[in-house]
């Protein structure tokens, strides 16, 4: 690996003695590490993030498109020093009601959050660029959290909602020398000028959101950088200009995360991860809440009760409003249908609360969601359990045959999971794996 001669200069300056040790560690290959969800008892390795309890390195990197259980949403894939905003949200806002998640696809810090947070939170999870967005989607349909809204906004958008939010992250868009190792394009990209560019845009994002933050609310600040600039030159400028109160994390037995100024620091060369830079700030300035005069509106929404609803069934089944929009029925909780129905008015949703599926005729087509939802009655729905051969076809979006099974709307699982739908025929099944999603790599 060739690195720029501006880069060496500058993390020299920044790190010292130590820089040798970043440029070998640098050259070696990235461990592979992931993130597991609550849907099953799943422990891939003995070998644990330090950081994060459900997160695990492993010996080599599998080829995880050929895994089923990483298409039900049983792992997500992350490397390990970006799993310590685990640690910000035990100590700081584990409690939150309402989080932003502003720079989200594809998804790595949003299923975190979504599984660390409490159950009757909601989680807003945003990623500006439209097909990103669409990623970001599949991953939390596929996490399988049903408190999730994911859209498709420009921080700016933000502005519209005042206070609203306890929590906001923003893992910001930022010139990757932490990637290095991993992502070879982060180093063609990489100059003094794009570094400076990275830092501006970065306090052009904060500001955009900062009002959409509460006063007292907590601002998580992350990036896969290593420059101070973007780093903690923006905190302690968030701290003085915008008007917060830097927070500590406590690192427990975890001595080689380096403490700076203004954050908390990765580098390869010292813990088993990629670099990462982490700080929590508490706001302190006012929020100008006057221009929050949004009402919702639930003039010409049509409610639906959960028992009409064939093929599928809830657990907590008193605690849904189930919508009917133009015949596709949305799950919500119900004592959060108010924030729904505002962030719905007021932002472009590519997906709110759990879709349920589509009425089409007389018949009701459950959707992917609903499938891998966590909240989904196993027992109200019929199931079949196939082989790997048969998951991998199922997911390939291919023709299956099942002569021997019931009829009617099926659950396809593997070892226990769900995956997806099909329809049943006998003599043929109709694969309902969304198109999108189907895998396309020869296997
Ligand atoms: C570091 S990545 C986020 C990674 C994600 N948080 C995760 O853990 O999987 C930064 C994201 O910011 C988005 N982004 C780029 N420019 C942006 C801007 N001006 N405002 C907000 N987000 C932006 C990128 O598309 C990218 O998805």
């Amino acid at each position: 690996m060739t690195l720029p001669e501006a880069f060496i200069k500058r993390t020299t300056e920044l790190l010292g003695d130590n820089f040798g040790a970043l440029e070998k560690a640098l050259g070696e290959t990235p461990p592979t590490s992931i993130r597991v969800n609550n849907k099953m008892d799943y422990a891939p390795s003995k070998n644990q993030v330090p950081w994060c309890e459900t997160g695990y390195y492993l010996d080599e990197r599998p080829l995880f498109t050929a895994d089923p259980l990483f298409h039900a949403g049983v792992y997500y894939v992350q490397e390990a020093s970006s799993m310590f905003l685990q640690q910000a949200v035990m100590q700081h806002f584990k409690e939150a009601r309402t989080v932003l998640d502003l720079c989200a696809a594809p998804g790595g810090k949003s299923t975190l959050l979504s599984q660390a947070l409490s159950e009757n939170s909601l989680l807003v999870s945003n990623e500006i660029i439209r097909s990103r967005a669409y990623i970001l989607a599949e991953n939390l349909i596929k996490w399988g959290n049903p408190n999730v809204v994911v859209t498709n906004n420009e921080p700016k958008d933000f502005s519209n909602l005042p206070g609203f939010f306890d929590a906001v992250v923003v893992d910001a868009p930022c010139s990757g020398e932490g990637m290095f190792r991993k992502d070879a394009g982060a180093i063609d990209e990489w100059s003094e000028y794009n570094v400076s560019l990275c830092a501006t845009r970065q306090r052009e994002i904060l500001s955009s959101v900062w009002d959409s933050l509460k006063e007292d609310g907590i601002l998580v600040y992350s990036t896969c950088t290593f420059n101070r600039e973007e780093n903690e030159n923006n905190v302690c400028w968030i701290c003085e200009e915008l008007g917060a109160d830097l927070l500590k994390i406590d690192l427990q037995a975890n001595s080689d995360i380096i403490s700076s100024d203004y954050g908390y620091r990765f580098y390869p060369h010292k813990t088993k991860g990629e670099g990462f830079f982490i700080s929590v700030v508490r706001k302190t300035s006012q929020t100008n809440k006057t221009s929050n005069k949004i009402k919702t509106d639930k003039k010409g929404i049509k409610i639906v009760a959960l028992n009409n609803i064939p093929t599928i069934s809830l657990t907590d089944t008193n605690n849904w409003t189930i919508i009917n929009d133009n015949n596709r029925l949305n799950a919500f909780s119900t004592d959060r249908l108010n924030d729904y129905l505002l962030i719905n008015k007021q932002l472009k949703c590519m997906q709110s609360g759990l879709l349920l599926g589509e009425i089409k005729g007389t018949d009701f087509i459950p959707s992917a969601s609903v499938a891998l939802s966590k909240r989904l009655d196993k027992e109200s729905v019929e199931t079949v359990e196939v082989d790997l051969n048969t998951a991998i076809l199922f997911l390939k979006k291919e023709a299956i045959f099942l002569p021997d099974s019931k009829r009617g709307y099926l659950l396809v699982c593997y070892r226990g999971q769900a995956l997806g739908w099909l329809k049943n025929m006998g003599n043929r099944c109709n694969n309902l794996y969304p198109q999108e999603w189907r895998i396309r790599m020869k296997l």
